[in-house]
């Protein structure tokens, strides 16, 4: 996150971070007890080893009440989603077993109907991302408020070009924005999950790239037949 400033602590009981070998990788938030919603781009450098999933977390390195660190049973990545651009960059992972749910770990309802949020709403994206352009990497969560900006404006060719289709949206990204580790992590307008963090072209601060977001409601029928089909 860049120009943003340090969450408080445990108000954000849905982030997740997702590692390997005890290094966060992507942003991430439980959106059911078993399962992490994320970015299917997070798995781009992985080469196929498994995510862990830190829940409860505000440091990524001390110890903290409720903190615990999950295996991941699946990975799921919507099948649209490819490394050639960002269309359908989700990702759904299984935990091995359900979340233990408490003050620092609970659920982030997402957003099920199908409608843009207005330009200028204000809305809250938090992460482990880098906080600087010279790649900082934060031991505490960060977070930053920025307003949407309509995908006309965002689609404009001296922006993304109308690459921004109606199933992402986008934040005005002028010096404060999302940034490498960030991926995965949601858009929160109004207490729900509007949007996951997509890196697009990974800029970070540059007001003529806006930060983009893959728009949940559109996904909701896959989520919900993924969840039903791995629950068994
Ligand atoms: N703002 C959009 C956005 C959201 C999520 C991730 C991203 N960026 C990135 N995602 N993955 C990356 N791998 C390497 N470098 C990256 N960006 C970078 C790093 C240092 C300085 C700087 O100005 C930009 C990114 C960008």
């Amino acid at each position: 996150i860049l120009g943003g400033y340090e969450a408080k602590p445990h108000l954000k009981p849905y982030m997740a971070s997702l590692q390997l070998d005890g290094q966060h990788i992507c942003g991430g938030f439980l959106i059911a007890k078993q399962w992490v919603l994320s970015a299917a781009h997070c798995t781009e450098e992985t080469d196929g080893k498994m995510f862990q999933v830190l829940l409860g977390a505000h440091s990524l390195t001390e110890p903290e009440p409720h903190k615990r660190l999950y295996r991941v049973r699946a990975q799921i990545p919507h099948p649209g989603s490819n490394i050639h651009n960002n269309k359908d960059d989700l990702l759904l992972l299984q935990l091995e077993e359900e979340a233990e749910l408490n003050a620092h770990v609970q659920v982030l309802p997402v957003q099920r109907e199908d409608r843009d949020v207005a330009p200028d709403t204000v809305c809250e994206v938090a992460g482990w991302g880098t906080i600087n352009h010279s790649g900082r990497r934060p031991d505490k969560l960060y977070q930053l408020e920025r307003p949407v900006l309509s995908r006309d404006v965002c689609n404009h060719r001296t922006r993304h070009d109308h690459t921004i289709t109606e199933k992402m949206m986008c934040t005005d990204s002028r010096r404060k924005d999302t940034c490498k580790g960030d991926s995965g992590g949601p858009l929160v307008c109004n207490g729900v999950a509007e949007g996951v963090v997509t890196a697009g072209s990974r800029v970070c601060g540059n007001y003529k790239k806006p930060a983009i977001y893959t728009r949940i409601a559109p996904y909701a029928a896959w989520i919900d037949g993924v969840i039903a089909a791995g629950d068994g």
